[in-house]
């Protein structure tokens, strides 16, 4: 048995999918994140080609529970037949005290009931997202009950993963999703989990590579169509790719990209050409409102460890510069509304030092950086 939280589309359509694909009998016990209604278990799945659609019924999802049902969250993980607890949260729950206090109480339930040990794989779109999960659990368990952490460390494997299938908002219970679908995975998994290689997931000794580049090459261009395009005022990710300004910016942003990544060429080179045909599946509706969300947490992740390398290495990257502009720009009302909890004291900052001194102190002392930014032309529009 698998239990979820967070039960969101990216999830039915990604671990829900492999897990019904690999066809071994597993199941989940699925909790939602924040929801006190548990929707049904059942959805339909569109996985949505550039010229048809091929509908599915994964049944992989067994139950499903209000995240507020903290009884069953605890009796369940307390269960031997628990092996695997997977999270889809999004980025800013690791930063928060709800996720890491709901997994320390299941924790503790399970260590009290003497199941043994178990896995703890996140999903969500941070790198390392093993170790951060880690540290994040640990850091609360020791405040609430350090022997407990200690049981933590010597009992809970926390998986590294990447995982990536397009899945836009939609209306459930049906669900649209692309074609393409990768999940690379590093770390033990102690009590056992389903046989998600069979369906093409790769268990790997390293998966930062893998992270990296599917955050720059995928996330960090997504974020780069999100803020430029939106200020152009266009909708969709299948637009902004068609538009010459936005790829001009994007294959820049690439560039650096690649030249940062410890990837073999042909390997990169591949996986944009494949990017670009994703991308301009216009059947898949992926607003690029969506994507620009939480900018605060994404754009560190994404864009920055790039822009660092360029820099280290003496150039002034356009494309990372160019992001981290449009972003600012898309902060005071350029394009796609702001949603974004942590945006406030960007918004806030006056000028380029300031601001990226709230990104990184060590940019803000670049004064070169710091120029580029204050130069940089508004968005044009079309
Ligand atoms: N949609 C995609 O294409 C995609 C692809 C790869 C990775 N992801 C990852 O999956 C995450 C979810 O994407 P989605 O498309 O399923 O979104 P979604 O809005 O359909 O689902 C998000 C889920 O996270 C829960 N959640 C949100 N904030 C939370 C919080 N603070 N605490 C606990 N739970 C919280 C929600 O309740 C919901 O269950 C993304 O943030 C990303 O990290 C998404
Ligand atoms: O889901 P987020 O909010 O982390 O990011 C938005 C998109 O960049 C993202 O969902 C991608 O579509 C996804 O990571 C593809 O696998």
């Amino acid at each position: 048995m698998i239990v979820h939280l967070g039960l969101g589309n990216f999830f039915r359509a990604h671990q829900a999918w492999y897990t019904a694909e690999a066809k071994d009998g597993w199941g989940i016990a699925a909790f939602t994140g924040r929801s006190a209604q548990a929707p049904d278990p059942r959805y339909k799945l569109v996985t949505r080609g550039p010229e048809s659609d091929e509908i599915s019924w994964p049944d992989a999802i067994r139950e499903t529970h209000p995240g507020t049902d903290r009884a069953a969250w605890e009796r369940l993980l307390a269960q031997r037949e628990t092996a695997v607890v997977t999270l889809t949260v999004t980025e800013k729950a690791y930063a928060g005290e709800d996720v890491p206090g709901r997994l320390v109480a299941g924790l503790k339930a399970r260590r009290d009931s003497g199941s043994g040990p178990i896995a703890i794989v996140p999903c969500d779109n941070l790198p390392d997202n093993g170790a951060v999960t880690r540290r994040v659990v640990t850091e609360a368990a020791r405040r609430a009950d350090p022997a407990l952490a200690g049981w933590i460390t010597e009992n809970v494997s926390f998986v590294s993963t990447m995982v990536d299938r397009i899945t836009p908002a939609s209306t459930p219970p049906e669900v649209v999703t692309e074609p393409y679908h990768e999940w690379v995975l590093q770390g033990d998994f102690p009590a056992g989990r389903p046989a998600w290689d069979t369906v093409g997931a790769r268990f790997v000794a390293d998966v930062l590579p893998h992270e990296q580049r599917k955050l720059w090459l995928l996330n960090g261009g997504h974020s780069l169509l999100a803020y430029v395009g939106s200020a152009r005022g266009l909708t969709t990710v299948a637009e902004a790719v068609d538009d010459p300004e936005c790829r001009a910016l994007l294959e820049t942003w690439w560039d650096e990209a690649a030249a940062a990544l410890p990837l073999p060429a042909g390997e990169i080179r591949d996986y944009r050409a494949a990017l670009a045909e994703r991308w301009e599946n216009a059947r898949i509706r992926h607003l690029l409102a969506q994507i620009a969300m939480d900018g605060s947490q994404k754009i560190p992740i994404r864009v920055l460890p790039v822009l660092r390398h360029a820099r280290e290495n003496g150039t002034l990257p356009v494309g990372a510069i160019g992001i981290v502009a449009a972003w600012r720009r898309h902060l005071h009302g350029a394009g796609a509304p702001v949603d974004d909890a942590g945006a406030a004291r960007f918004a806030a900052a006056t000028t380029a030092r300031e601001f990226l001194g709230l990104l990184d102190p060590a940019l803000a002392a670049d004064d070169d950086l710091v120029a580029a930014l204050d130069g940089e032309p508004v968005v044009s529009s079309r």
